[in-house]
């Protein structure tokens, strides 16, 4: 596996390597970003080429209260990750050659930025946007993969390619999950035992209702009772909604995408399921 840190060396890697199936990652890598590389060689086998993967904490879709300096890192174990899973090319830009000095331009993505993530966290999906972009010139990739773990910033990437017309597909990956359900994330390490325990019945939680929703009962009773049975169980809840899958608009009608975001001590954790 090759590595770049600047700019120059990652457009010769490029430019050798042929077509790119990009994954866009943080770093701290687990099973469900293991499991979006191997899309990425699937994507490879069909088209040529080669998979590439960027690690970047990006200072830019956190707030200033968030966990940034305390997100986790472990290039030596990524690395060795990514090699084994069969990546070709990692790009571990700084902050410094991601963001130069004077830097004045972000894309501000509307629709399916609005509301949930939006809310709860303002600016995030303007960062997320902006080096999203950033990575897809940057590599040049045919074809990017995300998880469908993070919907919302899946739609929203969606809507800026099409809106901008970037030329490459997104592929959305579903969501790896431990034994009991729990999505897994990046984050979830900080939970202690009892909240790890717990965790999964967020995960519960999505399938009950989505089960009541296919049922037949009324979504504001079946959204209803699930929170009050989350908060119940001690979560800190700051949504768990039923939207339309692409704009993210509150729908009480199937199909649609039950979404939910919990606070658990320290950790917010995030998940979603189809419903109907
Ligand atoms: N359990 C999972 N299954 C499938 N894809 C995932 C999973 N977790 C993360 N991803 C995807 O991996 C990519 C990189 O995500 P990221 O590095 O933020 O990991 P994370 O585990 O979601 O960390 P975080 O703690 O920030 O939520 C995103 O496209 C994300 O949706
Ligand atoms: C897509 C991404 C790598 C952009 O920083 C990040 O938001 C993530 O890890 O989901
Ligand atoms: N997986 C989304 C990245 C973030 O939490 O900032």
């Amino acid at each position: 596996m090759r590595i770049a840190r600047d700019l120059s060396s990652l457009r010769a890697e490029a430019a050798r390597l042929g077509p790119i199936a990009l994954v866009p990652t943080m770093g701290a890598l687990h099973e469900g970003h293991l499991s979006l590389i191997r899309a990425a060689r699937r994507e490879v086998a069909a088209m040529g080429g080669a998979v590439a993967a960027s690690i970047f904490v990006n200072p830019l879709q956190f707030g200033p209260n968030e966990d940034l300096s305390r997100y986790p890192r472990d290039e030596a174990g990524d690395l060795a990750a990514l090699e084994g899973a069969g990546c070709d090319l990692a790009w571990l830009p700084s902050v410094e050659a991601m963001y130069p000095p004077g830097r004045a331009t972000a894309i501000e993505v509307g629709g399916p930025s609005e509301g949930w993530e939006g809310t709860a966290r303002p600016g995030h999906f303007r960062g997320v946007a902006t080096v999203c972009a950033k990575l897809f010139l940057q590599t040049g990739a045919r074809v990017a993969m995300f998880g469908e773990k993070d919907w919302q910033q899946l739609q929203v990437i969606r809507r800026m390619v099409a809106d901008l017309d970037l030329p490459l597909r997104i592929v959305g990956c579903p969501t790896v999950r431990e034994a009991d359900g729990l999505a897994m994330s990046s984050r979830n390490r900080f939970l202690s035992p009892a909240e790890r325990h717990q965790a999964a019945r967020l995960f519960a939680a999505l399938t009950e209702t989505a089960t009541a929703l296919g049922a037949g009962q009324p979504a504001a009773a079946a959204l209803a009772a699930a929170r009050a049975r989350l908060a119940a169980e001690g979560f800190g809840l700051d949504y768990l909604a039923l939207v339309e899958p692409e704009s993210l608009r509150e729908t009480d009608s199937l199909p649609g995408r039950l979404i939910a975001a919990a606070r658990l001590g320290s950790v917010r954790l995030l998940d979603n399921i189809a419903a109907g």
